[in-house]
């Protein structure tokens, strides 16, 4: 069986669970991870992560020549860093490497580089890559289309440390059209990975659909979810939810 080989930016507190899923894939083979700093640099974070076999080697961001990704090939790139490792994509869609895009906040001219860099290559943009949250955006579009009068808040909940609101809660809002500065509440206490809660008011009854993120395992799995499907598509720019709609169709009961 041909593994598909990833290179991941980020080893992070979502960087380091994520490469751990992929390590444990037998269908992935993690050949590098780009970190900021040199902090372990050239070690394997498949040691640093307490396997005895040798994947995923340690650079930094210094050793993103001109020639990196030729002379360290992979079929997908998936970026759990930070908005600065968009500067990176460009040089790998002309390799032809496929990206999945994780981070949760981008400017404009980010979505513009996407947007122009998606006839070179295939790939898969997401501020929430769990399959979970993505059946929560479904869903709640479907609910509103139902109870289109219904009264709607959004509650996400994160770790004390999180400074920026929910790129997550920030896109429901925008995918259900609602002011994202009235409509999104934000809590945070403590350790918490990611809770997103969208809350319908209906005259007799109220409607709560809930996600929640209980590890970082979480984004892992759904890179790799990602990673199997974007590997067979052409070159665009997809997003989870595209996927999770058409799964979502073709398994509503028909009574
Ligand atoms: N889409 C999704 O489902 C999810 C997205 N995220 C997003 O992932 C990102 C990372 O989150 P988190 O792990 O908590 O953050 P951390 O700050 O814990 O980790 C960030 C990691 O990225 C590295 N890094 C930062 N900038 C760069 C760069 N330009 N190139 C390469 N590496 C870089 C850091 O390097 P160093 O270690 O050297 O400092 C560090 O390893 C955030 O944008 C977050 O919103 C998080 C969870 C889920
Ligand atoms: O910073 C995080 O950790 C997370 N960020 C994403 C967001 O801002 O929506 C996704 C997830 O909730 C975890």
């Amino acid at each position: 069986m041909t593994k598909i080989r990833i290179g991941l930016f980020g080893f992070g507190k979502t960087g380091k669970q994520v490469a751990g899923e992929f390590l444990n894939d037998k269908h992935f083979e993690l050949v590098w991870v780009v970190r900021r700093n040199e902090t372990d640099l050239g070690k394997y974070a498949s040691h640093l992560l307490g396997h005895e076999f040798k994947a995923g080697k340690l650079f930094s961001v210094n050793d993103i020549g001109p020639d990196f990704y030729r002379k360290n090939p992979v079929d997908v790139l998936v970026d759990f860093s930070s908005s600065d490792g968009i500067q990176y994509y460009e040089a790998a869609a002309e390799q032809g490497i496929k990206i999945i895009s994780a981070i949760s906040k981008y400017e404009e001219q980010d979505f513009q580089l996407l947007e122009k860099l998606k006839s070179k290559t295939a790939m898969l943009y997401s501020p929430n890559i769990t399959l979970g949250v993505n059946f929560l955006l479904i869903a709640s579009q479907v609910l509103q289309k139902i109870a289109p009068h219904a009264d709607i808040e959004i509650v996400e909940e994160h770790f004390r440390k999180k400074n920026e609101t929910s790129g997550t809660a920030l896109k429901i809002a925008e995918t259900l059209g609602l002011e994202k500065d009235k409509h999104v509440n934000s809590i945070r206490v403590g350790g918490i990975v990611g809770k997103h809660e969208v809350i319908f008011g209906l005259p007799n009854q109220t409607i709560r659909i809930i996600h929640e993120s209980i590890s970082r395992a979480a984004f892992g799995q759904g890179a790799i979810f990602a990673a199997k499907w974007l590997i067979e598509q052409a070159a665009g720019l997809y997003n989870m939810e595209n996927y999770i709609t058409d799964l979502f169709r073709r398994n509503i009961p028909v009574y």
